[in-house]
């Protein structure tokens, strides 16, 4: 057996921890041999609804699950740690705009950001899920001057599993039979939901849609999932979220499938044309627990604009909390 790994949950008595905590602790993010040490992260007023869930944590009886600490104290919750999932954010109220939303996260993601680079492992892996995600990620990132900010990273895989789905009920296919579909920029509505390079049981999806259905439907239907969730369920998405939080940590730690490649929002290099500075995602593989850019794909007219508008984006977003990054 293993020694066990540190995972630090922030927000751990929200609702996406609720199916997160659970998922982790059974195997599913790290591997079925691999045991965990839980340290989880609340505001004050949550600590005693965060007692409940780890007492339900503790019924399950997870063979893999060694330990569980609770902290409303960053430097205690990230101590050692060696990944980490930064879930807890302040969502927006009434008459909130995105910029006063983006100040309030800007407030807490530096904070963390300060406690991560004093007191967690020097080989850390950090995935932000709070939104607005990419962003959040970068102040948090430029708060760990002592770490490589490559070791942050922002959620994208919940966009490229909806898009999965989305092409595997349009194609009447499994969403295993498709490979190298890609997620490109924020995790917001200007996201570039991206098919030139995926296949379908080794076919170009491309030539099995028409142009019509991805400008129409299938764009906007992956960059609105979020909001459609909202509107059904009264609440955003939790499950989904924390299967995608699952899967982009495991991929990262564990690596991709051969011939296939994942979405994740990482720090731009420059990398087709996107200006360094911004939590881009692009597609990329991973071995060995790194993750590299996959280069050399041809980029048509079409995607470039998307491309650029979703960084765009980006750029107006940090622009808004230039002034914290350190
Ligand atoms: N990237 C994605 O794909 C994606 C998908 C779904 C949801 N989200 C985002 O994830 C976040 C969490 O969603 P949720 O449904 O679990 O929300 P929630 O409100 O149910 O839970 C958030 C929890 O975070 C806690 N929290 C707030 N500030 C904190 C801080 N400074 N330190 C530690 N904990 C803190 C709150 O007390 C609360 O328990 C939201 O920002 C949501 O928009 C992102
Ligand atoms: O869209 C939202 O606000 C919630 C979340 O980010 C989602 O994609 O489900």
């Amino acid at each position: 057996m293993k020694q066990p790994v540190r995972v630090t949950v922030t927000g751990a008595a929200g609702q996406i921890s609720y199916a997160l905590l659970f998922r982790i602790a059974s195997g599913s993010m790290l591997g079925p041999d691999q045991p965990v040490i839980l340290q989880l992260l609340e505001i004050t007023p949550a600590m005693g609804a965060l007692e409940g869930v780890v007492m339900e944590l503790n019924d399950c009886a997870f063979p893999l699950l060694h330990d569980v600490v609770i902290s409303d104290d960053p430097e205690v919750a990230f101590k050692d740690t060696d990944y980490a999932l930064l879930v807890g954010a302040r969502p927006r109220g009434p008459g909130m705009e995105r910029k006063d939303l983006l100040e309030a996260n800007a407030a807490i993601f530096s904070t963390q950001g300060k406690a991560i680079n004093k007191v967690a492992s020097r080989d850390i892996k950090v995935l932000v899920v709070g939104n607005p995600a990419n962003t959040n990620a970068l102040i948090a990132a430029s708060n760990a001057p002592d770490l490589d900010a490559g070791q942050f990273t922002a959620m994208t895989r919940l966009d490229h599993n909806r898009a999965l789905s989305q092409l595997a009920e349009k194609t009447g296919s499994h969403t295993t039979d498709i490979k190298r579909m890609t997620i490109w920029g924020n995790h917001s509505n200007t996201q570039y939901p991206d098919i030139s390079n995926a296949t379908v049981k080794g076919e170009a999806a491309a030539a099995m849609v028409d142009q019509a259905w991805l400008e129409e439907n299938f764009i906007p239907t992956v960059q609105e999932r979020g909001a459609a969730i909202i509107k059904a369920r009264g609440a955003s998405s939790a499950a989904s979220a924390a299967a995608a939080a699952t899967d982009h940590m495991r991929t990262w730690a564990l690596g991709t499938a051969d011939g296939d490649w994942v979405s994740m929002a990482i720090p731009s290099d420059g990398s087709y044309d996107i200006e360094p500075g911004i939590m881009y995602s692009y597609p990329v593989t991973c071995k060995d627990g790194k993750y590299t850019i996959v280069q050399g794909l041809e980029i048509s007219e079409f995607s470039r604009s998307r491309m650029d508008a979703t960084e765009d984006e980006l750029r107006q977003e940090r622009a808004a909390i230039e002034h914290l990054l350190s």
